[in-house]
């Protein structure tokens, strides 16, 4: 796997305390012959130097960008290693999805089927018996997971609007005039909208637990924090529901999951930090007839290398919970 970026060096720290992971091989073409530790002192302890290309390994994670992953990934596919894929080469069914959001032609289409889409909480089955994992995108995690419970019960009729938050590090460690301290600090916007790539992927997974759910609104905005996405998800109601209801469901669709957690108030993102928790709230404004679900992650861990740890657990036959935290970091 690639380090130098911020959902890397993530992996690598969460990897380090797994029990039953050795992390042989990282890669990153800025820092290549440098010690990790002088890239990142917090990860020196794992004694590893940074290689221009990968080595021997049994399985591998990508946290390339877009484009670049799937190409990078593809040798390693071929020879049959197992693969999670952080970035959204895999995450798409339709080929032309990818020319239409993504500005490129997907190299290996033949690939896309049989790629899991992994959201272990809505599809576990199939990841344990896939070999190419596509970790979901980090707005994608919190707004399907607070979707899913009221479009399986069949209790919305559409008209959803997701209005989600993100930190900065959503945005990634390269440099960028949007992620200046100057212009964050003290500062939130709201970006791509109506065009963020993240919208034809919560769709998919809408539209596969709901095959009538019509297209939806997703806005993101960027506040000035480092990690957390905060989503909040607007959904008609097609009949009456009260807030108990609202909250009875919500319970029993997650009940046993050992990462979500279903909530009485509305998660803060600092509920969520450094853990691989997904804090849900189920309310309802009766007035308006609507559902109102908030989702909180922290997009580095539940939303990028915590559901990739997770994935992996399962595609391995490791307990699913092993090497991530559950609780959050606070404040
Ligand atoms: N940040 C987040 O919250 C989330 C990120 N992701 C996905 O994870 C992936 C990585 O994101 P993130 O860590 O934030 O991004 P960063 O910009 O922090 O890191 C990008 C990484 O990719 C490497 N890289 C960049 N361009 C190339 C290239 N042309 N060829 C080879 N390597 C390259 C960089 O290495 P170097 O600079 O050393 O060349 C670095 O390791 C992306 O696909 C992103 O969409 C998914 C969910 C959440
Ligand atoms: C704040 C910010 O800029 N966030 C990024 C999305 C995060 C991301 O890494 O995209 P994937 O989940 O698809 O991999 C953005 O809006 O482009």
């Amino acid at each position: 796997m690639n380090v130098t970026g911020y959902a890397g060096a993530e992996l690598a720290r969460l990897l380090a305390d797994h029990p039953l992971v050795d992390l042989v091989s990282v890669t990153g073409r800025s820092a290549a012959g440098q010690k990790l530790g002088q890239v990142f002192p917090h990860l020196a302890p794992l004694d590893l130097a940074i290689e221009a290309e990968l080595g021997q390994v049994d399985f591998i994670f990508s946290a390339l960008p877009h484009h670049e992953s799937a190409e990078r990934l593809l040798p390693f596919i071929e020879k049959g290693v197992p693969a999670v894929d952080l970035s959204a080469d895999f995450r798409l069914k339709d080929a032309a999805l990818y020319d239409e959001w993504y500005a490129f032609r997907h190299p290996a289409p033949q690939l896309l089927a049989d790629a899991v889409y992994g959201l272990p909480e809505l599809n576990r089955a199939e990841i344990q018996s896939a070999r190419l994992v596509a970790n979901p995108g980090c707005y994608p995690t919190a707004s399907i997971l607070a979707l899913a419970p009221a479009l399986k019960a069949g209790i919305v009729t559409g008209g959803i609007i997701v209005d989600a938050k993100s930190g900065i590090s959503g945005a990634g460690r390269a440099l960028k005039l949007a992620s200046h301290f100057c212009e964050a600090d003290e500062d939130v916007c709201a970006y791509a909208i109506a065009a963020h790539r993240h919208q034809p992927e919560i769709f998919q997974a809408l539209k596969a637990i709901d095959g009538a759910m019509p297209a939806l609104t997703f806005t993101p905005h960027l506040t000035p924090m480092t990690r957390g996405i905060l989503a909040t998800c607007y959904a008609r109601l097609n009949g009456e529901l009260t807030a108990e209801e609202a909250v009875r469901l919500y319970a029993g669709f997650y009940a046993g999951e050992p990462f979500v957690r279903v909530v009485p108030e509305p998660p803060h993102t600092k509920h969520a930090s450094g853990s691989n928790a997904c804090l849900v709230n189920a309310a309802v404004d009766r007035r308006a007839g609507m559902l109102i679900v908030t989702a909180a992650i922290d997009n580095l861990v539940k939303g990028a290398a915590g559901q990739a740890i997770q994935n992996m657990n399962l595609m391995l036959g490791y307990p699913e919970t092993t090497g991530l935290p559950r609780l959050a970091r606070f404040p």
